[in-house]
């Protein structure tokens, strides 16, 4: 479970993330959706702790993320795909991860064949594009096998086998009893993939529903967002 108790994050005069209360649960997936800007990344690097709150708290199964033990064990994370050493391979980086958090090599063979990269373990991640990158990124978020899952944009760059494959995988994680929270601006792939959905903008909390209860008021998900986002809108083009 996460949960986002008045998390508020201020970079100078930005205010990131503005006093967000939210609960993510387990057993299905939990779509997290706002326009360009509106937080997302912020509020997900903040529950991982890579970046310090102004105010309020993430806890992750009733605990912050400093005070996990074995992090990898409890949450994995997809941030940013592009984040990897070039210079090793897929199965060293993924080594190296491993051991930090007393995970076996077993363990990074498994991933990297759950991924669809077995066959390229030893190649340089260098070469790799980026959907070969998604997918290595995923494998380092299951390797602790973690109740707690979170995607940022998973399917950037990803065939349409792929786009199916991370839909499939989600499902199925969240079916295992897991607590997945994924974002993504495709609002077609949130649609299949998600159960819950929460959306933010400007920082803030817009609406916390079902899909089924979005896709119930208005004519599709994408409506349903477009209407709650109207106004939280930053970086719209002209028209
Ligand atoms: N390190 C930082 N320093 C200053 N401002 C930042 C920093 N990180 C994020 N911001 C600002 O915080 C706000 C939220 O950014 P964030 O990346 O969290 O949004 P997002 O919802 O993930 O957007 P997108 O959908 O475009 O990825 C933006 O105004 C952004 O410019």
């Amino acid at each position: 479970m996460i949960e986002l108790h008045r998390l508020t994050k201020r970079y100078g005069g930005t205010t990131a993330v503005d006093s967000l209360s939210f609960t993510v649960g387990p057993g299905h997936v939990t779509g997290f959706l706002g326009p360009n800007g509106a937080g997302k990344s912020t509020t997900l690097r903040l529950i991982l702790g890579l970046d310090a709150c102004t105010s309020g708290h993430a806890l992750i199964n009733g605990r912050p993320y400093a005070s996990l033990s074995r992090p990898m064990h409890e949450v994995g994370a997809l941030l940013d795909a592009s984040a990897v050493h070039g210079g090793r391979s897929a199965y060293n980086h993924l080594l190296c991860l491993a051991r930090t958090n007393d995970i076996g090599p077993a363990r990074v063979t498994e991933v990297l064949e759950q991924v669809g990269l077995a066959d390229v373990g030893r190649k340089r991640v260098g070469g790799f594009s980026l959907g070969m990158k998604q997918r290595l990124g995923i494998a380092a978020a299951l390797l602790g096998d973690p109740e707690v899952l979170m995607f940022d944009e998973p399917v950037n760059g990803l065939d349409p086998d792929g786009v199916r494959w991370i839909r499939g995988l989600m499902r199925s994680l969240a079916a295992e009893g897991r607590t997945i929270l994924l974002s993504s601006h495709l609002m077609s792939e949130m649609a299949l993939t998600a159960e819950r959905i929460v959306i933010v903008g400007r920082g803030r909390l817009i609406a916390e529903a079902t899909v089924a209860e979005l896709t119930a008021a208005y004519p599709s998900l994408e409506d349903a967002y477009m209407a709650l986002t109207a106004s939280s809108v930053q970086f719209g083009a002209a028209r």
